[in-house]
């Protein structure tokens, strides 16, 4: 059986959803029969563009700015638009994170517009899969999935440094591992068909 590639397509401007990124991609990784490859959409070169053609699952990822995902994010999803018309990324895993300032910083409606982008391709949304930490007395911020989101990975960094959360990266560890297993279910379920 053939590797399983996904593809890791995001922004970052100042470095802390790259980070997110990474840690997105080492999950991924862990899964044997996994190739990884990360791509930056503020500068994608056709071979990038060939390596979200031939992904089995894209994994979005951005910064939450002004509510949303950021601008480059935005000029990339439009530029797929070519991808949509063909049905190219039809059947394909998506699943997605973000990250900002704030704990909420409205980053529900990125990861919504992550999900709304993979429906309008016609691709598989892949959830989080991890009940919310940090939601009772005995509990902390330590916790995977601190801020309990389920549609995605939800990180938190503070504007005034280039850190990111030990549990974020946890937790995007984990989207990206979850999302490598789902892949290679649904390749081996596919196979199995033929
Ligand atoms: C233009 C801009 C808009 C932002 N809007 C939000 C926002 O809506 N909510 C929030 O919580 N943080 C917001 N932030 C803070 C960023 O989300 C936060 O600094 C994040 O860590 C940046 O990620 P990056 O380093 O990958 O660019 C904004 C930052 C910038 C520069």
């Amino acid at each position: 059986m053939s590797d399983t590639t996904i593809a890791i397509a995001s922004y970052s401007g100042y470095g802390h959803t790259a980070q997110i990124a990474a840690a997105v991609a080492d999950g991924a990784h862990s899964v044997s029969g996994t190739q990884v490859h990360r791509v930056d959409v503020a500068s994608l070169s056709d071979a990038d563009w060939e390596v979200l053609d031939c992904a089995d699952a894209i994994i979005f990822g951005s910064p939450t700015y002004m509510g949303t995902a950021s601008g480059a994010f935005h000029a990339f999803a439009e530029a797929t638009s070519k991808r949509w018309m063909t049905r190219a990324w039809s059947d394909k895993l998506a699943a997605g994170f973000t990250n900002s300032g704030s704990m909420s910083g409205d980053k529900m409606h990125t990861l919504q517009y992550f999900a709304v982008l993979a429906a309008q391709h016609g691709m598989l949304w892949v959830s989080l899969g991890l009940l919310p930490g940090w939601n009772t007395t005995t509990s902390g911020p330590e916790d995977d999935n601190r801020l309990g989101f389920y549609l995605g990975a939800g990180a938190q960094s503070f504007n005034d440094t280039a850190a990111v959360h030990d549990a974020d990266l946890s937790t995007a560890r984990h989207l990206g591992r979850r999302v490598a297993e789902q892949t290679r279910i649904h390749r081996d379920g596919l196979a199995a068909r033929r």
